[in-house]
């Protein structure tokens, strides 16, 4: 058992939870890199009450000085993206070549934008007979973000640039699996100089989550994870009628159309679903390829997708690193193996690897089914891992119809040289966020959030700070008191 501990963060400091220790790992090695502790309800009202004293001071500020703050944690954390990107392969297991240009500058760029839109939150003006009414954009009070473990600083910079921007507090709760890098956020929040407990991390479990969910005095609660954990969260926020926002899990389609630009369907294919070795919620797991062109789209995925580097995932050249957990690969295997047994054709992969060195890795190869039908399990549910599935399709209606037959609306594509067909097509698919000749893109700029079972509300953009916020209506007398009564 190793003496490291990774700690909470509340009120300022580094503090251990008062419950159980559990162990994090390194999905590479499968080595314990540190133990964390639950937060108990004890932990959790503390970490409540310092951020309704930190609320008070920071919502205080004005936007411009909230703005400014948030412009000095951006430096920060692109001075030190290294040194967090490196955390953050150790704790999730993806590839240095990705976490090094994405995780951590994705979460900069998220609250450089955040901060330069705090100033601007305004309401408006309704002139009236005699009178007008103007409208205040006000902070919640405390907000919880819940993470998962895929994205973790960027999922915490995504929740907190807003949030903070706006001026509210935010409690955050990393996945258990990935407790590292949310608590460097919180140092470098507490540096730039936002005040003690307006940023507080609790480390723990789903019980822990639970507990942040349910507490009366939070306002809010944002969660990024699978669609049970929404749905349970959803429930007990109701209790409260705390305002929720869901970034929850999908099986999205990615259209490929006849008359598409081959090549770069076929690279929007891998991307969609190799990335971050297939853990990334949006991914085009559903590929449905026209059919004239289907068999040349194999032969050319199967021969690009042998070239992917899979190894450690702090070698440069590698390109998909280690999934999740243990328990996590053996979910992805089981998913391969049903794959099987229902009848879809193995094109490539399909097994575990084993990484020289790192034997105690949990590396999956990157694989893809072919003859998949949509009532198939691999097709119908979640695999969260490297598995492609390949789709015939005849005709854009068919295709449509059968990409929207699922209760997930996270995310979709189309590929086409027919910009016509690609907006009807966008039009059509019942998703919250549709992409157009590419995949899995997610500029700061652009809303964020998923429609059906896949979500509720958004992040990113000013949407995101709409769902931080809420309204308050004053009404002005200009003249007097209308009344019959004597
Ligand atoms: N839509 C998005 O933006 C997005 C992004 C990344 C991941 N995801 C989804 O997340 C899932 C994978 O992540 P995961 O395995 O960490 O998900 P998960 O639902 O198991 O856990 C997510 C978080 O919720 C916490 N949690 C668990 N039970 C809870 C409860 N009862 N109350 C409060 N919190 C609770 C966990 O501790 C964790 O921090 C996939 O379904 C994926 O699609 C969605
Ligand atoms: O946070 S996720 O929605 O899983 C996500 C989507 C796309 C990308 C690619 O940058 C990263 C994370």
């Amino acid at each position: 058992m190793t003496d490291v501990v990774i700690p909470s963060f509340i009120d300022g400091h580094a503090v251990h939870g008062s419950g159980a220790r559990f162990e994090t790992f390194n999905p590479a090695t499968g080595q314990v890199i540190a133990g964390v502790h639950d937060c108990t309800q004890a932990d959790v009202d503390a970490a409540v009450a310092a951020a309704q004293r930190g609320f008070a001071v920071w919502s205080a500020l004005t936007g411009t000085e909230r703005g400014r703050i948030l412009q000095r944690a951006v430096q920060i954390l692109r001075e030190r993206n290294d040194e967090l990107a490196a955390l953050e392969v150790q704790d999730t297991g993806k590839p240095w070549q990705e976490a090094q240009v994405v995780d951590v500058a994705s979460g900069a760029d998220c609250i450089e934008y955040f901060a330069g839109a705090a100033a601007t939150l305004a309401g408006a003006q309704y002139p009236l007979k005699n009178a007008f009414a103007y409208t205040r954009r006000e902070p919640l009070g405390v907000c919880v973000g819940i993470g998962a473990w895929n994205y973790p600083i960027q999922i915490a910079c995504w929740k907190s640039g807003p949030a903070l921007a706006a001026g509210n507090a935010m409690i955050f709760k990393p996945s258990e699996l990935t407790p590292m890098t949310a608590l460097k956020l919180a140092e470098v929040y507490l540096e730039a100089g936002v005040p003690p407990g307006v940023f507080q991390v609790l480390q723990g479990r789903g019980t822990t989550g639970a507990l942040l969910a349910a507490h009366p005095d939070v306002a809010k609660v944002s969660v990024t994870g699978s669609v049970p954990t929404g749905k349970r969260v959803m429930a007990s926020a109701a209790d409260t009628l705390k305002r929720v926002t869901m970034e929850l899990g999908g099986k999205s389609p990615l259209v490929v159309f006849e008359d598409a630009d081959f090549e770069q369907a076929v690279t929007a294919a891998m991307m969609a679903n190799f990335y971050t070795q297939g853990e990334i919620c949006t991914n085009g797991t559903r590929v449905f390829v026209q059919r004239s062109i289907l068999p040349r789209f194999i032969a050319r995925l199967k021969e690009r997708t042998a070239l992917l580097r899979v190894g450690d995932p702090m070698h440069p050249d590698t390109e998909v690193g280690a999934l999740i957990s243990a328990a996590h690969r053996d979910k992805v295997m089981g998913y391969i193996q049903i794959g099987q047994d229902d009848g879809a054709t193995l094109v490539c992969g399909g097994h575990t690897v084993a990484v020289p060195g790192m034997e105690g890795g949990y590396f999956v190869a990157p694989t893809i089914f072919a003859d998949c039908t949509d009532p198939m399990r691999i097709v119908q549910e979640e695999i969260f891992g490297p598995v492609m599935s390949i789709l015939a399709f005849d005709d854009e209606a068919e295709v449509l119809r059968r990409a929207n037959d699922t209760r997930f609306g996270l995310a979709a594509g189309v590929f086409t040289r027919d910009s016509a067909r690609g907006h009807r097509m966008a039009a059509g698919l019942k998703a919250g966020i549709c992409w157009i000749n590419n995949y899995n893109i997610t500029p700061i700029e652009m809303p964020f959030g998923g429609a059906r079972e896949s979500g509720i509300g958004h992040e990113n953009s000013m949407v995101a700070l709409e769902h931080y916020t809420q309204l308050k209506t004053v009404y002005v007398e200009l003249g007097q008191v209308a009344c019959g009564y004597r």
